[in-house]
């Protein structure tokens, strides 16, 4: 769990993140959604240390961030994975050995054990066929796939994923977004996904964050989205004419379910 307590971030005379309180729960994919500007990637970059608020808690199971020496600090960033936009592959490494990477800079396992490791992590994003190729030589989706598997290998506690789709189709998008529930569930990680997609919205949103203008505006889960009556949170999730006739018309939430499930 990682809990933000009154975090406020200023850029000179600026300030873009304004007491932001909220709780990401383990075992779930929690959501950071907003209009572009709108801190979602400040909060991100606060909340794994890359960037010091001024004031406030970020919290891991408990420990401040905020408090920490470098040797806690260093204990923390083992216990984290991140997926950024680009996939962030070395293009000259194999998809085993990208994969591999993280083991080999921060695990005292044998080679056969983290070639094993790797490889049971490339199985569990279905790729271990494409262990020998080199990102060049496989699809965006894949690319993703393969930045999943390096982000899990050392079974971090805390997942972070900066817009997972960007650059990818609808229907890979998907895939991308069912395997990041799936792999919280699984190894009840608590994730934390900065995106612009609204299908993750509504597909895998267990938590959302709505930041406007720095504050937060609106919380809750995908099934509250529809009943929403906040204008702001309205106004951004539906400005697609498609959401909008969804909302208006008043399809159910399990018909949206099957019309994914179709995509898939
Ligand atoms: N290092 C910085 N120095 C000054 N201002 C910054 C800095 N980083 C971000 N900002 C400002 O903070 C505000 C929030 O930016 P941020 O990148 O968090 O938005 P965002 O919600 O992630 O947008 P997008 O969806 O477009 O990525 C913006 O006005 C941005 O210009």
């Amino acid at each position: 769990m990682i809990q933000l307590e009154s975090v406020y971030k200023s850029f000179g005379e600026r300030t873009v993140l304004n007491d932001i309180n909220y709780t990401f729960e383990n075992g779930k994919t929690n959501l950071i959604i907003g209009q572009s500007g709108s801190g979602k990637t400040v909060l991100m970059k606060c909340i794994v240390g890359l960037l010091t608020p001024e004031q406030g808690k970020v919290l891991y199971d408990g420990r401040n961030l905020l408090d920490m020496g470098k040797k806690e600090k260093k204990t923390l960033r083992r216990e984290m994975g991140m997926i950024f936009q680009s996939a962030a592959l070395f293009d000259s490494l194999t998809v085993l050995e990208n994969v591999m990477f993280p083991l080999d800079m921060f695990s005292n396992d044998t080679y056969r054990d983290r070639i094993k490791r790797a490889q049971f992590c490339l199985d569990r994003v279905n790729l271990l066929d494409a262990q020998n190729k080199y990102p060049g030589e496989i699809s965006g989706g894949m690319q993703k796939r393969v930045a999943i598997a390096r982000a899990i290998v050392l079974q971090p506690q805390y997942l972070f994923c900066d817009e997972p789709n960007s650059g990818l189709d609808p229907k890979t998008s998907l895939v991308i977004d069912e395997l990041i529930h799936d792999i919280t569930t699984e190894y009840n990680m608590t994730t934390v996904i900065n995106t612009h997609d609204m299908n993750s919205v509504l597909g895998i949103g267990d938590s959302i964050l709505y930041i406007y203008q720095g504050k937060k505006e609106w919380e809750g889960t995908k099934h509250e989205v529809f009943s929403a009556t906040n204008e702001r949170l309205n106004n951004f999730i539906f400005a697609s004419d498609l959401l909008r006739k969804v909302k208006d018309e008043g399809i159910k939430e399990e018909q949206l379910a099957s019309m994914r499930n179709a995509l898939k």
